[in-house]
Order: C-alpha cells, then structure tokens, then sequence
C-alpha cells in the first residue's frame, strides 16, 4: 500500500484534506492552555476551521458531543481543568493529546498517562515530550529513554525528534495511538510504519505555542475523515501543511518570531492546491 504513495500522492492527499475542512468548517473543542488559545483558535479558523475553546466541567458533557474532535493539552495543567480533559477525551469524538512539559511533575505525568488510557487517536508531542511519556508509560525495562529527563527544559525540547523514533514506536504500539513527534522532521507512526514530514522553519520554535496549533490543525484534520481507517496519514497531512504554512510565512517577509506569527496564519489561510500539491513534503521513512 504504502508504494503506492508517491509525493504526488501525499500532495493530493494533503489537498483533499484541507479542501474538506474548508468545506465542513468542523467544530473542534479545544481544553488547551492559556497560552496557546490565541493562536491555536487562529491557526483553526485560517485552515478553516471552527474553534471552541470550553473547559468548565458544567459545559463539557453537553457541549463536547456536538463536536466533530477534541484536542486536549495540558500546557497549563491544573487540578480543576484535569476532570474537564478528562470528560472531554470520553466523549466519543476522535480526539488529540498534546502532552506539553510531560515530564515537568508528577502531577502532569500522571495526567498526561491517565488521559493516554482513554485513547487518543494522535499523541502531537516535541522529542523531549515523547521521550517522557514513553519512558513512564512502556516502563524502565522496555524504554531507552532514561537520558529524557537530564536535558529537561519545560515546554521546549532539548531533543531531536529522531531521538524520540524508537520510542514513538513502542508508545505507538502499547498505547494504539499515532505518535506524532515533531522537530525539524515530523515522524509519525503507527507502531509500525514511519512517515516523514519535512516542511516547517526553525523559526517556529520560536514562536510559543506552534506545536499547540499543530495538534489542534490534526483534530481538525481528524474530524472530517469519515473512516478514521489512516489516522498516520491525516496526522501527517496536517503537520506538512501547517509546515508549509510556516514556510510560506518565512517566504513572505517575516523578520522574526512576531512578524512570522502573522505570516503564518495568513499563508495557512491562503494556501492554494498548486501550492499544497506541489510543495508538502511527506515520505515513507525506512
Ligand atoms: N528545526 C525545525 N525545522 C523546521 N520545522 C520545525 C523545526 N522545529 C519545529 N518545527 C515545526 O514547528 C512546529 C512545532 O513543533 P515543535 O517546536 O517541535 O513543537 P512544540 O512547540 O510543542 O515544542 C511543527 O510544525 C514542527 O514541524
Ligand atoms: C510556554 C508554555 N507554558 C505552558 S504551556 C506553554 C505553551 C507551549 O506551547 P508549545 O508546546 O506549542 O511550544
Ligand atoms: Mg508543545
């Protein structure tokens, strides 16, 4: 199956996802952390999406079942936001984790594992991230990643995302979920596959809240597949086009961190199939 997915086919794929959100404007719910709510909600509506950024516990049961996907992060953790997190993952809807700082506390760790037992059907992480998770969730024996916490930073990561590969793979398997590891390469997996997403600018990095939008772009994605049968695909079909979006925002002018914000945003919105067909750069990784 997977021969037959040349660049081409990526590019078409990519095209046809985004054409979709256009089209279906899905509602996403976003539980997202109090940084990322601005431009996560924007990078949503640019691609063409419609955000709704609800956390009260009151709200939640009702709300979150008339949505088309859920992303939920846990950036800025809180014991009164968890319940909320956790009543949204349950509700049926294809939803997204974005482990941000797993391994920070305890508190977040745990969180981080228990929201990985309702089953998400992406993970969206940095390698430090991943590393984390992994390295708790597989347990000592199975992990290679006993180094993630000596380079621990926060938020950022202080890894590659190649490091985080192997693990990705045995979270991937043990958990059912996509792994998603973002850096200068996206890798993501089903445990068995790895697809390789190359656009993006390092300058994203240096925007907070990118990866934030990133997962929130792959609820988005997720929530106009009607047989969530390649999750792999839709995942990375989001990442190389919120890449491409970067790239075009860096293209356009930015100057730094600020300028490319706007940048970004404004080439999510504009991207055209020329552009998304012939540009995203995903491929089978061996
Ligand atoms: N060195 C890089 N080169 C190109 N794109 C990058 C680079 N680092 C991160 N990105 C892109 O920036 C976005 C956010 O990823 P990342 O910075 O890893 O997440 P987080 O903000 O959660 O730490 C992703 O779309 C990723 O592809
Ligand atoms: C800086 C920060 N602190 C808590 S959440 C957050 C934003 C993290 O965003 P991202 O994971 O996309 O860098
Ligand atoms: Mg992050």
């Amino acid at each position: 199956m997977d021969e037959e997915r040349t660049a081409a086919w990526w590019g078409r794929r990519a095209w046809e996802l985004l054409s979709a959100v256009r089209a279906r404007a899905p509602l996403v719910h976003c539980v997202t952390n109090l940084v990322s709510m601005d431009v996560a909600a924007n990078a949503l509506l640019a691609a063409g999406a419609s955000p709704a950024m609800v956390h009260s516990l009151r709200e939640v049961p009702e709300f979150t079942p008339r949505c088309d996907a859920v992303c939920v992060n846990v950036g800025t953790l809180s014991e009164g936001w968890l319940p909320s997190m956790r009543a949204a993952a349950s509700a049926g809807r294809p939803w997204v984790l974005d482990p941000v700082a797993a391994g920070a506390s305890e508190f977040r760790m745990e969180a981080c594992l228990s929201l990985l037992a309702l089953r998400p059907a992406v993970v969206r992480g940095n390698a430090s991230e991943i590393l984390a998770l992994a390295s708790r969730s597989l347990a000592a024996a199975a992990s290679s990643s006993s180094s993630s916490s000596s380079t621990f930073k926060g938020a950022d990561s202080t890894h590659d995302s190649g490091d985080a590969l192997q693990d990705a793979k045995a979270l991937a398997r043990s958990t059912g979920a996509v792994i998603a590891v973002s850096g200068a390469v996206d890798y993501v997996t089903d445990g068995e596959r790895v697809v390789g997403v190359s656009n993006g600018v390092a300058m994203m990095q240096k925007i907070t809240a990118t990866g934030c939008a990133a997962t929130a772009l792959i609820a988005a994605f997720l929530a106009v597949v009607e047989e969530p049968s390649d999750v792999m695909a839709v995942a990375a079909c989001a990442l190389a086009v919120f890449g491409l979006a970067g790239e075009i925002g860096m293209e356009s002018g930015a100057k730094g961190p600020a300028s490319l914000r706007m940048h970004l945003i404004d080439a999510l919105y504009c991207l055209d199939e020329q552009t998304v067909t012939s540009r995203v750069k995903i491929s089978l990784h061996s």
